[in-house]
């Protein structure tokens, strides 16, 4: 393996699981490394976006922050891909609900992710891209997620560049498309596993309404994340 370790990741080659969950959040990282997995090593401490391989029900898995937006996951993505030989990347965050039969504490996986990105532009592209979901991580999802007798909801998501946007009307526009919750990674990591040949799938939680201004207390973030955490262990 070539260009390891790099700026970003301290690990060495074999220290990475063939699939990486990828919570936006390092310390969400640690959470499922402490609470989910056994004999855990930690791989990567650069700029605390800590990475960690353990076993999960016996096989091996990794679990890494991939930081806010998409040039962060861009950078973490490509780099497990291309250096690091990982094959999945299951990305689990947590998402605004934009569509009206979205819900605080729901469960939606990202078919598709459009965005408002210029990710796209590297690949010179003489159209429009449309950044997918792997069907069968999507399908295994599925199933393992109606098996523990969790609701998810399938569709379209938004990546955006914006968390906080002076644009009022966008997601309205978005919402119009059915498009049910906004986050700001999913489209660069469904691109780069499709550039890589790789496979990627996008799991949020309903963290907050963007319409209604309703957000989950700290609590049921912690119990409604579980859920989301467990469905990715499952079919990691
Ligand atoms: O909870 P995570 O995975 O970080 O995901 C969402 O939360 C962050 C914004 O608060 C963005 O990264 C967005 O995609
Ligand atoms: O990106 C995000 C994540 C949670 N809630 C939002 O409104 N946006």
């Amino acid at each position: 393996m070539h260009n390891i370790p790099t700026p970003h990741n301290e690990a060495k080659a074999g220290e990475i699981a063939k699939t990486v969950l990828m919570p936006g959040d390092p310390l969400r990282a640690k959470f499922i490394a402490d609470n989910y997995l056994e004999d855990v090593v930690c791989f990567n401490k650069v700029r605390n976006m800590f990475g960690y391989t353990g076993t999960y029900q016996g096989k091996k898995v990794s679990v890494m922050g991939g930081g806010m937006g998409m040039p962060s996951i861009g950078i973490y993505s490509y780099e497990l891909y291309h250096f690091y030989d990982v094959d999945n990347i299951i990305r689990i965050g947590s998402a605004g609900g934009i569509a009206e039969n979205i819900q605080l504490r729901d469960i939606v996986i990202g078919m598709g992710a459009s965005t408002n990105s210029s990710f796209a532009n590297q690949y010179r592209l003489p159209g429009t891209y449309a950044p997918i979901a792997d069907f069968e991580l999507l399908r295994k999802a599925v199933e393992a997620a109606d098996k523990m007798n969790i609701k998810t909801v399938v569709g379209n998501i938004l990546s955006s560049d914006t968390f906080y946007d002076d644009n009022e009307e966008a997601m309205k526009l978005w919402s119009k498309m059915n498009v049910l919750a906004v986050e700001m990674e999913a489209a660069a990591l469904y691109m780069n596993a499709a550039r890589a040949g790789k496979k990627a799938l996008c799991i949020l939680t309903i963290s907050d309404h963007v319409f209604t201004g309703a957000s989950l207390s700290a609590e049921d973030r912690q119990n409604t994340f579980r859920d989301m955490m467990e469905i990715a262990l499952e079919i990691a």
